[in-house]
């Protein structure tokens, strides 16, 4: 049999929307992939999950749960990935495109993917999108790099991986900006979970949790996939109906005393990966930052002097001054990513959640997020969870919980603790 051909591209400059993948996708493959031209090919990545996604929420076709039995938005971040793997094979393709496929996986399903990769790359020709050079897969030695849509590298991955530049470190001179308004809550623990257990049908996901943290704290919540770490916060951000019930303390209240899910929101800066895409609208940078004091995506009221002050003062710090009138939806990943944070730190909420933050990000850029992550939980009052399912480059979280699935759903452990 002819040897199949894979490639890797480096996704760092490099739009999943280019030109470059639609033609491939149209069997009209271009130098140096001409091989793939008349070939079915498939695109493994965010984007097709999220046409999924939509296509169950407008339309109610259930494409990748099958039996119609649960939304595929229920499904962890693993298993939504494992559902669309299957569907895009069971149509047959040539070649597929792979978009960052190791992204929010944890080690035991990477390897799993892995080596069900490397037994398809028999038969199939896999073209990798990368960020980060050390998830090139192993059977892949050519490797393409765009600039602007044209190829700047072609070459194997050794000649690639020599030629990389070291890039430059980032610096956070200033401090962070003040609060205008001071939330006023003056009682710990902050948030607490006391003996919360979550099942869904028969299944146990939580089983009997205690957590407690107390202002100012900074954790990460880590955990495998399918563990249960968005079950658990959606209990906080009161997006759950499991929570009422509960014996829960959410900023010093006890879960069910009479506080309305807006009176909880409004205290919690909340990012998900879903969120650059959310965003997708006409925004520049500045309109993007200021909309955090009103909890809208939009910008619907005109800002005051101070808020537009403060807005301009972590523009500043994330170093997008030149940007400030750029549209956010042409940012790089680790741009927007500072935006959203930045976003949800203007008006200094008691609890900031980062649900995965890094996703898709080179590691030069992980240490971009996580230091700026870091100057957040020193210099401000705020109470961080950072949620990922392994270490993370730089990040330095005082504390760490972690969900250790058992049979009977997962436990809690802490397993550091610092004061
Ligand atoms: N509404 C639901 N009905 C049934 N099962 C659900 C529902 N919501 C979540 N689950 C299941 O609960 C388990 C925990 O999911 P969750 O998304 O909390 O995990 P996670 O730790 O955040 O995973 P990941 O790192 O992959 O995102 C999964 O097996 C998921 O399928």
């Amino acid at each position: 049999m002819e040897q199949q051909k894979h490639w890797a591209i480096d996704g760092s400059n490099f739009s999943m929307e280019s030109n470059f993948i639609k033609q491939m996708l149209k069997g009209e493959g271009k130098a140096p992939l001409t091989f793939l031209k008349n070939k079915k090919g498939l695109l493994f990545s965010k984007s097709t999950l999220t046409n999924f996604i939509k296509e169950e929420v407008q339309h109610n076709i259930f494409t990748l749960t099958n039996k119609n039995e649960r939304s595929i938005t229920t499904y962890s971040s693993g298993e939504q990935k494992k559902a669309l793997l299957s569907y895009l094979l069971s149509k047959n393709p040539d070649f597929l495109i792979l978009d960052n496929p190791f992204d929010l996986l944890d080690q035991a399903f990477q390897k799993e993917l892995l080596l069900k990769l490397k037994e398809l790359s028999k038969h199939i020709t896999f073209i990798q999108i990368f960020k980060r050079v050390d998830t090139v897969l192993p059977f892949i030695n050519n490797v393409l790099q765009f600039k602007e849509e044209s190829i700047v590298f072609t070459g194997t991955l050794n000649a690639y991986k020599a030629q990389i530049k070291v890039e430059q470190n980032f610096k956070l001179n200033k401090t962070i900006p003040p609060a205008i308004n001071i939330f006023k809550i003056t009682k710990n623990p902050l948030i607490e979970f006391k003996n919360v257990s979550v099942n869904y049908a028969s299944k146990t996901i939580l089983n009997n949790i205690y957590w407690q943290i107390n202002k100012g704290d900074f954790w990460q919540l880590m955990g495998p996939n399918g563990s249960g770490k968005t079950t658990l916060l959606t209990m906080v951000t009161g997006d759950n109906p499991k929570a009422y019930g509960k014996n829960l303390i959410l900023f010093g209240q006890k879960k069910g005393s009479g506080e309305s899910v807006w009176e909880v929101k409004q205290k919690i800066g909340y990012i998900t990966p879903a969120m650059t895409s959310l965003f997708n609208g006409r925004y520049t940078v500045e309109q993007m930052i200021i909309s955090g004091f009103y909890d809208s995506i939009g910008l619907y009221k005109q800002p005051t002097i101070a808020k537009k002050k403060i807005a301009n003062e972590w523009i500043e710090l994330i170093g997008l001054t030149a940007h400030k009138t750029s549209w956010f939806s042409a940012l790089s990943e680790e741009q927007k990513c500072m935006v959203l944070i930045a976003r949800s730190m203007v008006k200094h909420p008691p609890l900031l959640i980062l649900d995965e933050p890094t996703q898709g990000l080179s590691d030069a850029n992980v240490s971009i997020i996580t230091s700026l992550v870091n100057k957040i939980a020193q210099e401000s009052e705020t109470s961080i969870i950072y949620v990922s399912h392994q270490q993370e480059k730089g990040l330095i979280p005082k504390n760490i919980y972690k969900l250790v699935p058992t049979e009977n759903g997962s436990i809690g452990e802490i397993i550091l603790n610092n004061k």
